[in-house]
């Protein structure tokens, strides 16, 4: 990088006898600035004389450079400018830097005290930037820095006055900043921490010994450098090291549960710690910025009171990215290993997406009151006593995408009374820009809490449904993993039932328990990949019931009726044959039957398809098919192909792809000597063709043997990335 010089420019340092400032006048002053050197000579309380500048003047002409000492006090800021104008002509550059310490503890600090500190650090930056301003608005250009201190950044003892003092030129620099802005005048504040003669009494040796000048002055030159950018910002600097600092605004609260409520004391303490959440803070650069965000959440306050009606909401926020989705994925149960599931696992996947499921997570309102405030009187729920019972999602606008911001409204519907147990309802509404994404019922199921002589059953409640009275149309299995429970909490359900074996025996189970959204998820992955093309959008809604814990390590098994749109389904766990999951049902917008769905991983291998044997010659139609659609792939994986499909153990059929050949995508060729032939059952061909087995996989499994060239078998697989509509 070019070196940053300030020749043609003429800064004014004040204080510029020791410390700080004479580190920034020397550092102009060997880069080509015209400097005049302030400093009215003083201990640190600012009693005495001395003639430090004239010392600072000499080092900068010894180097070359050009430097005039300068002895006024800045409370005569003028006077200073004046030395510039008189000696240069011009004035570029003011650095307020002039500072003088009256330490006091409060009780004993005078009045005298207070003044002399405001005089020199408040007026004094007001008189020299005052002085300066009309010559910077005349030729359009100025650098002004202000010196604040951490001191009035987090306060110190001792040091009301300077604290005081020092945050306002905080605020003289973000109003400067401002009115200087259109005459090219950048206005900043440093907040230094160096070993100066202000401070030598106060540090420890050694940190005095590293917190030298030299180490600020690179970052104020800088600040005051024509090519800097910024202006109104805040730099925190000492040793070497700097960083910016600045305000931030909480989401705040509108103080009253509804608009016609009149804000009281009450309502204030009642709402406090949401006043005081620092969760989702934003910087707000101006004070239009402030009004405006001001109006905004008055305005959604309003809206959202008239969705409430007179019932009881809360209203929570829940945010998620491409990160949260993936790793929601592999907790129930996506995985590499499956082709088909990359687009849930894969950010920079062309399809990648969000599981259905995943969106039920923000209807569980899991930080809010809405559960255990639900409960009748005399009754609670909580992590200790609940489990959950039946959920529901059904989608209502466009499907959300890879990352987003909700706002939820949830209230409770109503609490059943099961006799010894009670049953509490919750339903939310999931919005994102105002508009419904999503509505979500939950039933949580309260251990020990019935008996209070409630309703048994409620209108409100979406029902399960049975499934019908025949064989299912279709079976898929997936082993969870023993780890399945402590994975799928990390996306935000922390129940300690999940993964402390303590909690989980306390609650009579052998040991932590799945959560139930996660066999959820799982079974839905299944109904996705099996009648709904394993695309998201087509999901509408699901329904399912909770009849029994799971464990961690178990594998299921989700049978499936098709039933027009409506896929219902229920699931058990193979190693003991239990139901776990009853009158399940997913409706799809579209069904795309005939995948063989998703299995894979430490899962059992895909049930046979149902519907029959595959004809080899539907499987190579679709094969073109894909081929087809892909031309510019299939043209850059290159090779000739001969497919052996085998049936019964014996060659069925057999056939090349010319992927050199254009004329392939319009039909079969009919010659060719292969470069690569794979060899693969009829029914594994129909898994390659629908994405869920990878050739890879398959080839390491033994599924598929390939003669000649791998790596051009390998790279077939996404041609075949759409399901087989056979
Ligand atoms: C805001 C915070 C939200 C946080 C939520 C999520 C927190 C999560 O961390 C918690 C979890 O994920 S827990 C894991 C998943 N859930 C489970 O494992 C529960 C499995 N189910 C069971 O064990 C039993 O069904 C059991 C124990 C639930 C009921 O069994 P039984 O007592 O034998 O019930 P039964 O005699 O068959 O029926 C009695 C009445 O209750 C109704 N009912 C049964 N199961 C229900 C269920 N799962 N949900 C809702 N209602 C249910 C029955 O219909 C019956 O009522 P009625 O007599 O009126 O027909």
């Amino acid at each position: 990088m070019d070196q940053l010089r300030f020749d043609g420019r003429v800064a004014v340092v004040t204080g510029a006898g020791g410390g700080l400032g004479k580190a920034y006048a020397l550092l102009l002053g060997s880069r080509g600035a015209k400097v005049v050197v302030n400093d009215l000579g003083g201990a640190r309380d600012g009693v005495g004389k001395s003639n430090f500048a004239d010392a600072v003047v000499k080092e900068i002409k010894d180097k070359g450079g050009i430097a005039v000492a300068d002895y006024n006090n800045v409370v005569e800021g003028e006077k200073i400018i004046k030395t510039a104008l008189d000696n240069f002509g011009r004035i570029d550059i003011l650095i307020n830097n002039a500072g003088i310490l009256r330490d006091k503890s409060f009780t004993k600090m005078s009045d005298q005290d207070w003044d002399l500190i405001h005089l020199v650090h408040l007026k004094g930056a007001f008189k020299t930037t005052h002085a300066a301003w009309e010559t910077f608005r005349k030729q359009k250009y100025g650098r002004i820095i202000m010196t604040s201190s951490n001191a009035g950044i987090f306060g110190n003892f001792g040091q009301a006055n300077y604290s005081a003092a020092k945050m306002g030129l905080v605020g003289l620099t973000n109003t400067l900043a401002i009115e200087g802005a259109k005459y090219n005048i950048k206005v900043n504040t440093i907040v230094p921490t160096a070993a100066s003669r202000l401070t030598e009494d106060i540090l420890p040796p050694e940190m005095f010994e590293a917190m030298k000048p030299e180490l600020i002055a690179p970052v104020v030159a800088y600040m005051v450098h024509e090519s800097f950018p910024e202006t109104g910002t805040v730099i925190d600097s000492t040793l070497g090291y700097a960083t910016k600092m600045h305000y931030v605004r909480g989401p705040g609260v509108v103080l009253k549960k509804k608009p016609s409520d009149p804000v009281t004391i009450e309502s204030v303490k009642e709402l406090w710690p949401e006043v005081v959440n620092m969760n989702n803070a934003i910087r707000l650069d101006k004070m239009a910025e402030v009004t405006v965000d001001l109006v905004e959440k008055i305005q959604d306050f309003e809206e959202r009171s008239k969705l409430d009606g007179n019932g009881k909401s809360y209203w929570t926020s829940f945010s998620y990215d491409s990160k949260d989705l993936m790793l929601y994925a592999l907790g129930i149960g996506a995985t590499v290993e499956n082709p088909s599931d990359l687009r849930f696992l894969y950010e920079s996947h062309e399809e990648f997406v969000g599981l259905p499921t995943f969106f039920i997570l923000p209807g569980m309102a899991l930080e809010s009151p809405l559960l255990s405030e639900s409960m009748p009187p005399g009754k609670f729920a909580d992590f200790s006593n609940i489990l959950h019972g039946e959920q529901y999602i059904e989608f209502v606008g466009d499907y959300p995408g890879t990352e987003g911001d909700f706002k939820i409204r949830s209230y409770p519907v109503e609490v059943l009374d099961k006799g010894p147990n009670a049953v509490s309802i919750g339903n939310s509404e999931i919005y994102q820009n105002k508009q419904l994404v999503a509505r979500t019922q939950q039933h949580i199921f309260v251990l020990g809490q019935g008996g209070f002589n409630g309703p048994r059953n409620s209108k409100l409640a979406v029902d399960v449904q049975p499934a019908p009275k025949r064989a299912p149309d279709a079976v898929l299995e997936q082993r969870t993993a023993e780890g399945q429970a402590a994975l799928y909490r990390l996306s935000g359900d922390l129940n300690p039932l999940h993964i402390d074996p303590n909690v989980a025996t306390a609650s009579g189970h052998p040991r932590p328990i799945l959560h139930g959204m996660a066999s959820l998820g799982f079974s839905a992955r299944h109904v996705l990949a099996k009648y709904g093309g394993n695309e998201p959008n087509n999901f509408k809604a699901i329904k399912a019931r909770f009849v029994k814990p799971v464990l961690p390590g178990q594998t299921l098994v989700t049978e499936m009726w098709l039933e027009g749109k409506r896929v219902h389904f229920q699931t058990k766990v193979k190693e003991t044959g239990n139901t776990v999951i009853a009158g399940a049902y997913v409706d799809l917008k579209n069904v795309v039957a005939g995948d063989v769905g998703s299995s894979s991983g430490s899962a059992a291998p895909a049930a046979a398809p149902s519907g029959g044997a595959f004809k080899s010659d539907a499987l190579f139609a679709k094969i073109q098919e894909e081929v087809a659609k892909n031309k510019d792939l299939a043209k850059s994986i290159g090779g000739v192909f001969q497919y052996n499909i085998s049936e019964n153990g014996k060659t069925a059929k057999s056939w090349t792809l010319d992927l050199k050949t254009p004329a392939v995508y319009e039909g079969v060729p009919k010659s060719g000597k292969a470069d690569t032939t794979l060899t693969v059952s009829d029914d594994d061909m129909v898994a390659i063709a629908a994405g869920t087995l990878s050739p890879q996989v398959a080839y390491m499994k033994g599924k598929l043997k390939i003669a000649g060239n791998i790596m051009l078998a390998q790279k077939l697989g996404p041609l075949l990335k759409s399901p087989a509509k056979i």
